[in-house]
């Protein structure tokens, strides 16, 4: 029987309270589709969230965690925090915090050593930039990201890697067919070599709209969307869940 599609929402720094009624039609369409559904929602919405989505099949996650369990660290979210919010799950390793904010891999793995011991599931992602696939750099760099971001710990651990070329990402450029079976094809292989007993959900996320969700959901290897700008509304959102059926 084929998986079903993990379709995420990441809401980025976007939402103010009066986005919940999205989070609330986002649950009673989720009820009538195959899809598993999660919302990243910007941290300050975890808790009135969880409210809302309590006893509806959409589970709620977390954007980015700190490396450490707890502490001294103005301004930053912990792994227990989140779960204790009511999150499953956390994004790390995400393009707009590699870059935005300088994670580096070993960062990033140490952040899904704390996420796992959080009892939180990582959707680790990786991606190369323009630069990076035009000097043909693109298997090395998600080869390396691969190494370097998923640490050993994940072993008989959930976790989903996504696959989000930089370049496709909120540029409306979506990567070819081509494109996302060679990178899902590359990441299947690697984990399948390295954590043979896993069994992780492979997501594109870049540019993941109504109008390509379906096609993408179909492509060989794909095991669900990690989706931005157009989480954001009903409207796009609710035909990217139905195309996962
Ligand atoms: O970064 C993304 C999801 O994590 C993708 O963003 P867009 O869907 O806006 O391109």
């Amino acid at each position: 029987m084929p998986q079903r599609h993990l379709i995420a929402a990441n809401w980025k720094m976007n939402g103010l309270k009066a986005a919940l009624p999205v989070a609330e039609a986002i649950a009673d369409i989720a009820r009538n589709h195959t899809s598993e559904v999660v919302i990243f929602p910007p941290a300050t919405l975890l808790a009135p969230m969880q409210k809302v989505l309590e006893g509806s099949p959409v589970k709620l996650g977390g954007q980015d965690c700190h490396y450490m369990d707890g502490g001294a660290y103005t301004g930053d979210i912990s792994a227990a925090q989140l779960k204790d919010a009511g999150a499953s799950m956390v994004i790390l390793g995400h393009s707009e915090r590699r870059h935005g904010h300088l994670e580096p891999c070993e960062l990033v793995a140490r952040k899904v050593r704390t996420a796992l011991r959080a009892g939180l599931t990582p959707i680790i992602c990786i991606g190369e930039t323009l630069d990076q696939r035009k000097a043909g750099k693109t298997v090395d760099i998600l080869t390396k990201q691969l190494k370097d971001s998923l640490p050993d710990e994940l072993e008989g651990q959930e976790f989903h890697v996504s696959y989000e070329p930089v370049w496709a990402i909120g540029t409306g450029m979506i990567a070819s067919d081509a494109q996302i079976c060679e990178a899902i094809a590359l990441v299947r292989t690697w984990l399948d070599n390295r954590f043979p007993a896993a069994t992780p959900k492979l997501l594109y996320g870049g540019s993941v709209k109504p109008s390509n969700a379906a096609h993408v959901l179909k492509l060989s290897g794909v095991g669900g969307a990690l989706v931005g700008g157009a989480s954001l509304t009903v409207d796009e959102f609710a035909p990217i869940i139905a195309a996962g059926d």
